[in-house]
């Protein structure tokens, strides 16, 4: 995936991201951090066409995403969007089972295919026992396993995935990590946008540091997530300490006395 030079904005308003561009490395995970507001769901709303471009353009295989047809970018890119709705009623296997839509006709019914998708998708995430629990039913964090799961069974080369941890423990946001890396490690083109830096360095291939609508800084995360840039873009006083070859994060406390 490649975005060139892209200027996105809403209405009338100022642009969010300005003349951004960014090769998205083929087969590995791309992570995207930086600060509240800084424009990293906009990034990915606009390179999975929720948002359509001011100027410049998002490529997928050197074809512009905004003249592709729908069901085609469905085959090509699978989207988990920031803060998704559930439709009432639905069950984990259904919703998961919507991530094949692409892939059938119209009124059709799930072939084998389908089914072994869907099932290996909510094993991924570690929800075969609650299949046929109706989403609305389930925790914030086991619902945003199967929106994940979905999404895995889309069974897409590019995946664009908005904060896939939210809501999860630390043990279920590393379980999360290892699928989304898993998928990166067969082979898929994953981004995904990021809070927490010590994760985000523990998994990302590339990690893009968004500042203010443009790329701050991007590369290897040991290279990239220094005391100094924390402090220029997220104003954090922080030590970084190494472990296992990738940085961790230790913030400075300002305690009262
Ligand atoms: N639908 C919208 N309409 C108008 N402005 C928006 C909309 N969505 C986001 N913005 C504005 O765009 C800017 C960037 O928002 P965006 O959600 O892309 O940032 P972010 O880096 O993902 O933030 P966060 O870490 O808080 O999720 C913010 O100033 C926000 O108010």
């Amino acid at each position: 995936m490649h975005v060139e030079n892209l200027t996105l904005a809403y209405g009338a308003d100022a642009p969010v991201v300005s003349g951004l561009t960014l090769e998205v490395p083929a087969g590995q995970l791309t992570a995207v951090v930086g600060p509240n507001g800084s424009g990293k769901s906009t990034l990915l709303r606009g390179m999975s066409r929720l948002v359509t471009p001011q100027s410049g353009q998002v490529l997928l295989d050197g074809k512009d995403i905004h003249k592709l047809p729908a069901r085609e970018l469905a085959r090509q890119l699978g989207v988990l969007p920031q803060g998704p709705v559930t439709p009432e009623g639905i069950t984990a296997a259904e919703l998961v089972s919507r991530g094949r839509h692409p892939h059938r006709g119209l009124f059709a019914r799930l072939t084998a295919e389908d089914d072994a998708a869907i099932s290996e998708a909510l094993a991924a995430v570690e929800l075969t026992e609650l299949r046929e629990r109706p989403v609305d039913q389930l925790s914030g964090g086991q619902r945003q396993r199967v929106w994940i799961a979905m999404v895995l069974a889309q069974g897409t080369p590019h995946l664009l995935l908005d904060e896939p941890t939210t809501y999860l423990d630390l043990a279920h946001a590393v379980d999360v990590m290892n699928v989304v890396h898993a998928a990166a490690v067969s082979g898929r083109t994953v981004v995904a946008v990021l809070h927490d830096l010590t994760l985000a360095a523990q998994y990302a291939d590339h990690l893009v540091v968004m500042g203010d609508g443009q790329i701050a800084a991007e590369g290897r995360p040991v290279d990239v997530l220094t005391e100094e840039l924390l402090d220029e873009v997220f104003g954090l006083r922080a030590t970084v300490v190494e472990v296992g070859g990738a940085p961790v994060v230790v913030p400075e406390r300002r305690l009262a006395v």
